[in-house]
């Protein structure tokens, strides 16, 4: 198995070892949540766990599905207590950029509700400053010519995704942008300028939500918690 490939796992591992019996579990979006729901499903099978889940992503939901852990509505859960996601890069404060995966809507939504959100990431993913992953930003198709224009017009360097030729859609129907920024130097006043914007629906600026980082390295995990920053 590849290095990258390798630290996901182990810290998937890990964090399969956090899930107890009788726990809602929010169920995170990317290849190294695959991992987790691969973890996840053999301790259910060989302890007999009862657990559900809840999904940020159709992909997740099916993959969960076809691994024998049931899923539910997060409308249906009465609290969801502990989500595992995987992100896009982390500074040293422990926020984040997520949204890769174009699955960063459903997965703000199901951290916002979850009391613990553990993060597992491979060690390359770690950075002082945020922004050399481009920032994810969820658009309402309509009007959207027009607000790429204006963030041309700010120089956040807007791309659209496109996927095989075709402009990437996600599971609730929206468009993504990505912002080409190199660094971000001001991440919550860019996450307040995002919010304040017609037509955005969400971006991936992911900041004070991770409540413990677990780091897969190539013989194991190192874990970083909210706990322990420096105020
Ligand atoms: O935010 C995400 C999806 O929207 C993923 O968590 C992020 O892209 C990390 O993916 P991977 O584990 O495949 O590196």
């Amino acid at each position: 198995m590849e290095n990258i490939s390798l630290e996901k796992k182990h810290a998937a591992v890990a964090a399969s070892q956090l899930i107890k019996n009788g726990m809602t579990v929010g169920l995170g979006t990317g290849s190294t949540v695959n991992y987790f729901l691969d973890a996840l499903a053999t301790r259910i099978r060989q302890e007999n766990l009862k657990i559900v889940g809840v999904t940020t992503s159709f992909k997740t939901a099916n993959r969960a599905e076809s691994l024998g852990i049931t899923i539910i509505d997060i409308d249906d859960a009465p609290a969801i207590d502990l989500t595992v996601d995987g992100a896009d890069e982390v500074d040293n404060r422990m926020n984040g950029i997520k949204g890769g995966g174009a699955a960063f809507l459903m997965e703000k939504i199901v951290a916002h509700n979850s009391n613990r959100v553990v993060w597992i990431i491979d060690s390359q993913k770690r950075h002082q400053q945020l922004g050399r992953f481009p920032l994810p930003v969820e658009i309402v198709p309509f009007g959207s010519g027009k607000l790429i224009a204006d963030f041309k017009k700010r120089h956040l360097h807007p791309v659209l995704r496109q996927q095989d030729g075709k402009t990437v859609v996600t599971d609730m129907g929206h468009f993504i942008v990505d912002l080409v920024l190199n660094r971000i130097d001001q991440p919550y006043q860019l996450g307040q300028y995002l919010d304040s914007r017609i037509g955005v629906v969400e971006h991936g600026l992911f900041l004070g939500v991770a409540d413990e980082i677990i780091i897969g390295t190539s013989s194991g995990v190192r874990q970083l918690k909210r706990d322990a920053l420096q105020k």
